[in-house]
């Protein structure tokens, strides 16, 4: 059984969101992507309506990843993060990306196009697929505790 991965940008990260997209579409470790967004730059949507929009899938059940694109990353993590049982960062190099999944249970990353080259997003779009989050490991209680904080786990 592969991911179903949810992807979402606004304006500014709609390119970067639509090439990652196709890359996921052809990617074998992944079953289905679901598109939350916006279609076109020319979608003025802002990016808190998409990154809920898209973390909620998360939380609901209906994907175990997101990959959501804005300017800077920041605004999209700051807003799927409001969504309870989300864990949702920016991550723009490979050591980060990894951590986001195996220290904290990641399951939303956020990348920024007006930060790093499209080519590198689309990598750590890739990488952050390779890591399953270890249950038993030492991280693990961690994340209980910033699950405590929210009622949830
Ligand atoms: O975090 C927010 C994003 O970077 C967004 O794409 C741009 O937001 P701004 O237009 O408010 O700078």
């Amino acid at each position: 059984m592969g991911y179903v991965v949810v992807v979402g940008a606004d304006n500014a990260g709609v390119d970067y969101k639509d090439r990652i997209k196709a890359d996921l579409a052809a990617d074998p470790r992944v079953d289905r992507v679901i598109d939350v967004g916006v279609g076109s730059a020319d979608d003025q949507t802002f990016y808190p309506h998409v990154g809920v929009a898209g973390a909620r899938k998360v939380a609901d059940g209906e994907a175990q990843r997101a990959i959501l694109v804005c300017g800077t990353g920041m605004g999209m993590a700051i807003s799927a993060n409001k969504v309870p049982g989300v864990r949702a960062s920016t991550a723009h190099d490979s050591f980060s990306v990894e951590r986001l999944v195996l220290s904290n249970n990641g399951q939303v990353l956020c990348l920024g196009a007006r930060v790093i080259g499209v080519e590198l997003a689309r990598r750590l779009a890739a990488e952050f697929l390779e890591y399953t989050f270890d249950a038993t490991s030492a991280s693990a209680p961690k994340v209980d505790a910033i699950c405590a904080y929210e009622g949830v786990g």
